[in-house]
């Protein structure tokens, strides 16, 4: 089977910066793949790559077997929230149609019916319904996002990379997106690149993380990467990794994505999460 992404001796610099390199890694299709990391180190850029917007420094990449091409139809792309214009012309109905036919011209296969019928349900699986006929700039952040994850799915994709898709969303609300995604590549073989500062919500359903720190990495499943030991040498100072409830908290790196802080008071430990609170 071909593999959804592959990554071989990948390396990527910006400047005098060298983001990461050495990076190896296939994903496979249906795989859910978190991706970790403080600001700064990579994350989106990865995805910049895998769609096509920027060529490596060294080393190879394939999307579905080819290299990644801007526009391709079967990735479907989540980015980064940036609030829309109060006056931009569109209803959340057409924001979700684009996803369809934003890269060409007219209906497309199976007319407009067909095209309803898809930005339809597309909006239903988000619960967005209510306010798709509404002008997108007048949404909410949170509802705005849950119009760009319909839209990366409205097209069937058979990869899709979400970058920061959960930020802006009420708790259930990330749930309902987590399980959208989660049944997707069950369902349907989606490979799924998840950027993420939040661990714990997809932590379900997580497959591999790949955890980036200032050039260094660590690929494999949550068990094999969130440790101790790891993280103390991904960030080179001592972190501890602590679970909760099922939860995962990194305590002692102050830019780690999950973290929690030990706050004594009167002389008793109390464990203060922040994580979920962003
Ligand atoms: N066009 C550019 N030219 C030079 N450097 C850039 C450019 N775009 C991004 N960078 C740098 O590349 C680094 C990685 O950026 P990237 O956006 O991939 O980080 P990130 O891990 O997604 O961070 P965040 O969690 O803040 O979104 C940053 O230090 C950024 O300043």
């Amino acid at each position: 089977m071909t593999p959804a992404v592959e990554l071989s001796g990948a390396e990527l610099r910006r400047g005098a910066r060298t983001l990461w390199s050495e990076l190896d890694l296939q994903i496979a299709p249906g795989e859910f793949v978190a991706v970790l990391g403080p600001n700064g180190s990579g994350k989106t850029t990865l995805l910049q790559v895998l769609l096509g917007l920027l060529p490596l420094s060294a080393g190879t990449v394939r999307v579905q077997g080819e290299q990644p091409r801007r526009g391709t139809s079967t990735v479907g792309y989540i980015p980064q929230q940036r609030a829309l214009d109060p006056l931009t012309p569109l209803r959340g109905r057409d924001l979700v149609g684009l996803g369809l036919d934003g890269h060409r011209w007219g209906p497309g296969l199976g007319g407009r019916r067909r095209r309803r019928d898809q930005v339809h349900e597309a909006l239903a699986q988000v619960d967005a319904l209510d306010y798709s006929d509404a002008p997108v700039g007048s949404l909410s952040g949170g509802e705005q996002q849950r119009l760009r994850v319909a839209q990366s799915l409205v097209g069937d994709p058979q990869l899709l990379l979400a970058d920061e898709p959960l930020l802006s969303l009420d708790l259930a609300r990330q749930r309902t997106v987590v399980e959208l995604v989660d049944r997707r590549r069950r369902e349907h073989g989606t490979a799924v690149v998840f950027v993420t500062h939040e661990l714990n919500p997809v932590l379900p359903v997580v497959d591999r993380v790949l955890y980036l720190v200032d050039g260094r990495f660590r690929v494999g499943t949550p068990d094999e990467v969130m440790t101790s030991a790891n993280l103390s040498e991904l960030y080179r100072t001592e972190v501890e990794v602590v679970r909760v409830r099922g939860r995962i908290l990194v305590v002692g790196a102050e830019e780690a994505p999950v973290h929690c802080e030990v706050h004594r008071e009167d002389g008793a430990g109390e464990l203060r999460s922040t994580a979920g609170a962003r």
